[in-house]
């Protein structure tokens, strides 16, 4: 018997300039080959999913693109502004959450928005693996290249083992009031905070690392749209 998933918020930070991508449009609003912009690909899997409480998006204080979106009429989703780095932006759309009624041990995920490919078996997947979880964790996905530590020359210094390395994807998945703290905290410190799980691990705690697809990538570059078809 497939058992129940929970019921869960969304965090999707989409307050990025795209500055690696180094084009006029946020890479959060390019268009895939459908029409449809990277930021509402990010968006469907929860759109879609019966267990979606509701979801907060930080934007850009500037952010003139949200509102031409058809998904920005839909009330389950909500819109704060942004800070200065991801990490910020995160922890203000928590904040948020909790005007929205967040109770301290409500699942919440955050999901980039600049990750389009986002599979339902995955973040089915994910829900299913950590429901009882007295921690959270992340979707992600072993490592499969080998991995070479650089010199200060810029040569190879050594072979590193990779059986244990993974790359970290999203969606991310915690209890709401520990993830709030922990962000509140590790930020306060100047911890390099660069996803939820590194706050976590900061407090001391141990997020469980849940196997996902290899392309759920993260558009970053230019060469990334090719891999998801954007002309
Ligand atoms: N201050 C920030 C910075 C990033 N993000 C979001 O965090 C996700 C992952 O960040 P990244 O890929 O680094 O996006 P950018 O910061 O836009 O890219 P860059 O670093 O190249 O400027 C993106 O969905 C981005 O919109 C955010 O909400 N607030
Ligand atoms: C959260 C993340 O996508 C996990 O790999 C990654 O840390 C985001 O890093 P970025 O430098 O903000 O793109």
């Amino acid at each position: 018997m497939t058992s129940v998933l929970p019921t869960f918020w969304v965090v999707i930070p989409a307050a990025g300039r795209g500055l690696r991508m180094a084009l006029s449009t946020p890479k959060q609003y390019l268009q895939l080959n459908d029409g449809r912009t990277v930021l509402e690909h990010s968006l469907s899997c929860f759109l879609a999913h019966p267990q979606l409480k509701q979801l907060v998006i930080a934007l850009a204080e500037d952010d003139r693109h949200w509102q031409t979106l058809p998904c920005a009429q839909d009330q389950r989703i909500k819109r704060v502004t942004g800070g200065a780095e991801r990490a910020d932006s995160v922890l203000a759309a928590l904040q948020y959450l909790e005007r929205l009624g967040a109770q301290s041990m409500d699942w919440v995920l955050v999901h980039d928005a600049a990750r389009p490919n986002l599979k339902t078996s995955d973040l089915d997947e994910l829900l299913q693996s950590l429901k009882d979880d007295p921690i959270g964790g992340l979707l992600a996905v072993r490592v499969r290249d080998t991995l070479k530590q650089a010199g200060l020359d810029g040569r190879v210094k050594q072979t590193l083992p990779r059986e244990l390395i993974w790359h970290a994807l999203t969606p991310q998945m915690f209890r709401f009031t520990p993830l709030k703290q922990a962000l509140k905290q590790a930020l306060a410190a100047g911890a390099p905070i660069t996803d939820e799980a590194s706050a976590m691990e900061w407090t001391g705690a141990k997020p469980r690392l849940v196997a996902g697809r290899f392309d759920n990538l993260k558009i970053t570059q230019r060469e990334d749209l090719n891999l998801l078809g954007i002309d």
